[in-house]
């Protein structure tokens, strides 16, 4: 196996067709997002404290009750199977070998119930809000069901942002390539894209309801018993009116640079957020991790975990469920290090002054 992640990025692009690593990979407008939140990551140096008892470091801990052991988790990323033919099933079984949180993207492209039942670690359930609203609550009903732990609702994407890689490619799913989880009277426009259009989001645009708001989700809150998660979240302002309509959980992010252009890169986000919710819902960074430092550095932040996106496809693509999960493992190794040498014993152990900015 290989040893940093980046080996796995290197060899997801060599086995990817291009528009595929490029759906994958790309960003939003300028792109200009696709650096920000690693740079904003790279900025902070880590602060050791020495003659700490490390000899038993325990990097466990919780997310909205279920127990994980690491503060880390899989982000929701559409359509598994772009990267390798087993797609959700094999990040599935690479997650669950370690008790891994995985977030199941609401455009999976396997079955919400075949994933649940060879997943060994807590499963949640990403959501976009649609214009018709019973696809959706079916969706919500079948997860309940096979026994989903949360719900995650994207709120960045109003619609899908102009993606300049997937425009010019003229982006579409591959034939064999589906949404197993919505109605395919609702995925009509996804397979076919003109010259200089990108499928995916013109099938965002006829499908994705832009006119959502606080109100509506009070309407989601009263129709499930599941625990909220909004992810996209970047102010304080936000922040606050989410605790205040009783969601659990933010996700903190910008969307892997693949939605506002120029939007503030989250780890720059999340302290304002952790001092505005002060406790009051848990926190959770994505974007751009890509070693266990950088766990280490969002803990400090104010974060209880971190979500990985890319490079668990990069896992995935490079040998399916074994790559995915030496891509876990090599993040844990990598923060028990961290762990260790910052003379950290838990994850209770990172604070503010654990970090400076360079
Ligand atoms: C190929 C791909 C598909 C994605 N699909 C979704 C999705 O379906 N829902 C969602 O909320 N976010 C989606 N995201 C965003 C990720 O959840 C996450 O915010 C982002 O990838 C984190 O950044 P990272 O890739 O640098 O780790 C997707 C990202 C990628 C790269
Ligand atoms: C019509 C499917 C839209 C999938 C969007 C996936 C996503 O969020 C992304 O960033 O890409």
């Amino acid at each position: 196996m290989e040893s940093t992640l980046y080996d796995y990025e290197t060899a997801a692009r060599e086995r990817l067709p291009r528009p595929v690593w490029d759906f994958l990979a790309g960003g939003s407008g300028t792109e200009s997002m696709l650096n920000t939140s690693r740079e904003a990551l790279d900025r902070l140096t880590l602060r050791p404290r020495c003659l700490v008892d490390v000899s038993d470091c325990r990097p466990d801990t919780s997310l909205l009750g279920s127990p994980l052991p690491a503060p880390l988790g899989i982000a929701p990323m559409a359509y598994h199977q772009l990267a390798h033919s087993d797609g959700e099933l094999a990040t599935a079984r690479a997650a669950g070998a370690s008790g891994t949180l995985l977030t199941v993207s609401m455009f999976a492209s396997r079955a919400l119930e075949e994933i649940a039942a060879v997943a060994g670690g807590p499963l949640w359930l990403q959501l976009y809000w649609l214009r018709r609203r019973e696809p959706m609550l079916d969706l919500i009903r079948r997860a309940e069901r096979a026994g989903y732990r949360a719900l995650v609702l994207t709120v960045d994407a109003p619609r899908i942002a102009h993606r300049p890689r997937d425009v010019r490619n003229g982006f579409a799913l591959p034939a064999g390539i589906r949404a197993a989880n919505v109605d395919p009277a609702v995925m009509t426009a996804t397979h076919s894209a003109a010259a200089g259009q990108s499928a995916i989001a013109r099938h965002a645009r006829e499908q994705f309801d832009s006119s959502i708001t606080w109100k509506d989700l009070a309407w989601l809150r009263e129709r499930t018993e599941l625990p909220l998660v909004l992810k996209g979240v970047l102010t304080a302002e936000d922040a606050e009116l989410a605790v205040q309509y009783g969601v659990d959980a933010l996700v903190v992010s910008n969307h892997g640079g693949r939605q506002l252009d120029f939007a503030t890169p989250a780890p720059d986000a999340l302290p304002e957020i952790a001092d505005a919710v002060a406790g009051r819902c848990q926190l959770i960074l994505d974007g751009a991790i890509r070693h266990g430092a950088d766990i280490a550095k969002a803990l400090c932040l104010g974060a209880d975990a971190v979500f990985v996106g890319r490079p668990v496809l990069w896992g995935l693509a490079h040998s399916g469920s074994d790559g995915v999960a030496a891509v876990l493992r090599t993040l844990m190794r990598e923060f028990d290090e961290v762990m260790a040498l910052m003379g950290a014993p838990d994850v209770q152990a990172f604070h503010r002054s654990g970090i400076a900015r360079k």
